[in-house]
């Protein structure tokens, strides 16, 4: 064999990258490794690993017959593709395995055009021992099932809800209702709106929504827990975990679901403390079925909270109940949170959201207005669509100012319209932040007078306020550090990059320091928006 592995799947890897989208590429094969080359019995098998089991299915799914041709044209018709699985954490018993550790998989023969994963049987060819990959929730026995408490892997047993006294031990109390004095149903804090069926999926969300998907017919049995969604804003992350909640709630797949921001959280978890009922507040939650924590980031520099949050989550972990939860970046950057909290973030399956393309900026406005009941003209659709590109929130909101202009003004909607009411939107759709528009963000945040920014003095608290707002400039404009220099009081290029430095440092050590710089960079994104 004259190539090594890694030249042989970075041929592999171009001829796929020119049949598939960018974003499928990026999404399906830019993360996947060769890690053997051997040439056996006049076979060539090329193994490759992958991230996790859903990675497999998805492949064999979707990409069985693209990888064949492709490793045909690659090593020749004896050309042979294995996969090598890296086992996620809690694996059903069988597997034997812990995380990290791998199995292999051959990949089925190339003469064979599989069915769809979840009518297929195990590998017949799969090493003794090895536990083949579960097929989609959908194809397991008891998928659809009413769910019950004590089903799940590893679950506690509890009572079936059936007499009153059971139905009341059942129901985890609300952390703020008054404790054996009446049962009460959890609220979930969940929008109706927020399906599968409303949420439109395109090549921007695809992984995100299979997982979510996967996760709503089986919480706690795949191997996505806790199953993490970042991206930017407005971008649909609360739209697609709640959908995970509506659908298993809606389905008898969880009885308890409690969606919850990381605010909103901590909030409950500082009351609690405040009126002495931490027990209450720790016991509700480690009583639900789907836990949906949104906005994870603003956990960072909470570390009360924190500590809190990481023995709700291994308590549920442990019973096999499914948490959920959306961040504005992967688990890896987000400041201010425990390393231990952070590594569970990324047990499961962690997967991103993108700004759609105009195809699925098209599909989301025409099924908005379908479910409106509006008529809106393809041109209208398309005219909006390709203006209003930064997320999905503007997207609607511009549909909305224009139904709203139309039923005031009798008016149809049509391009006129259109151009007419969403100029403003269109000409500036994401304001870009200008350096002092910055600092008079991070001067009302921290309640310093804007102008010392630029001034002299070297006050304390002034002096952190132009640091913080360097900082931010640093990262959000596109000026030089001398422009940005010169934007406070005329300073040069070294002050800026001492200011992000510093920044930088006491973000890494300082705790509260780190708190303000998070809740400084919300307040600017609602600048953006
Ligand atoms: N793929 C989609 N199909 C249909 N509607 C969508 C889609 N993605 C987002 N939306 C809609 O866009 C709006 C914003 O979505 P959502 O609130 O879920 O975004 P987000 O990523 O959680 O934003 P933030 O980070 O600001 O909380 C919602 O009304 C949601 O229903």
């Amino acid at each position: 064999m004259d190539r090594s592995r890694d030249e042989v799947w970075t041929e592999c890897l171009g001829i796929i990258r020119d049949n598939i989208s960018r974003q499928s590429f990026r999404t399906w094969f830019e993360p996947l490794r060769a890690v053997g080359l051997v040439e056996e019995g006049g076979e060539v098998k090329l193994t490759v690993q992958l991230p996790s089991r859903f990675y497999y299915e998805w492949l064999e799914e979707h990409y069985f017959g693209l990888l064949r041709k492709t490793i045909t044209k690659v090593l020749g018709p004896g050309g042979r593709l294995y996969y090598d699985i890296v086992i996620e954490r809690d694996e059903p018993a069988g597997a034997g395995h812990g995380r990290g550790s791998s199995m292999e998989l051959p990949a089925r023969q190339p003469a064979n055009v599989p069915p769809p994963a979840s009518e297929r049987p195990p590998p017949a060819d799969l090493p003794a021992g090895v536990t083949p990959p579960r097929p989609p929730a959908e194809a397991r026995p008891d998928a659809g099932r009413p769910y019950r408490a004590d089903a799940g892997r590893g679950a506690a047993r509890r009572p079936a809800p059936a007499a009153p006294a059971a139905a009341e031990a059942a129901h985890p109390a609300h952390p703020f209702a008054i404790p054996g004095v009446r049962p009460i149903e959890v609220d979930p804090h969940l929008n109706d709106s927020y399906t599968f069926e409303r949420f439109i999926e395109g090549d921007c969300n695809r992984l995100a929504r299979a997982a979510a998907w996967s996760i709503a017919q089986a919480p706690g049995a795949t191997s996505f827990n806790p199953f993490m969604i970042y991206g930017g804003v407005g971008l649909g992350k609360t739209h697609l975990i709640q959908a995970i909640g509506n659908y298993a709630r809606a389905n008898g797949h969880a009885r308890t679901v409690r969606y919850v921001s990381s605010e909103m959280f901590t909030a409950e978890f500082v009351q609690s403390i405040q009126t002495n009922r931490i027990n209450e507040f720790s016991q509700f939650y480690r009583g639900i079925d789907i836990l949906i924590v949104d906005d994870v980031q603003f956990f960072g520099g909470k570390e009360k909270t924190q500590e809190e949050f990481f023995h709700i989550f291994n308590e549920l972990h442990q019973q096999g109940k499914q948490i959920v939860l959306s961040g504005d970046r992967p688990p890896r950057d987000i400041a201010g949170i425990e390393d231990r909290l952070l590594s569970r973030f990324g047990w499961g399956l962690t997967a991103d959201v993108q700004p759609p393309d105009v195809e699925t900026r098209i599909a989301i406005l025409n099924r908005r207005a379908t479910d409106d009941g509006t008529r809106v003209r393809d041109e209208v659709i398309e005219y909006v669509a390709t203006h209003v590109k930064s997320n999905i929130r503007e997207l609607e909101g511009a549909l909305i100012r224009l139904q709203a202009h139309a039923a005031l003004t009798s008016r149809e909607i049509d391009l006129d319209l259109a151009r007419d009411v969403l100029k403003d939107l269109i000409k500036e759709s994401r304001p870009q932040l200008t350096i002092e528009s910055i600092q008079s963000v991070v001067c009302d945040y921290l309640a310093i007078p804007e102008d010392l920014v630029r001034a002299r003095t070297r006050k304390r608290e002034v002096v952190q306020a132009r640091q913080v707002a360097m900082y931010f400039s640093k990262e959000i404009t596109k000026h030089s550090l001398k422009t940005i220099g010169l934007h406070f009081g005329g300073r040069d290029h070294s002050t800026v990059i001492h200011a992000v430095r510093s920044v930088d440092d006491q973000i890494e050590t300082d705790p509260s320091f780190r708190e303000m710089v998070v809740a400084v960079r919300k307040k600017l994104e609602l600048h953006q928006r």
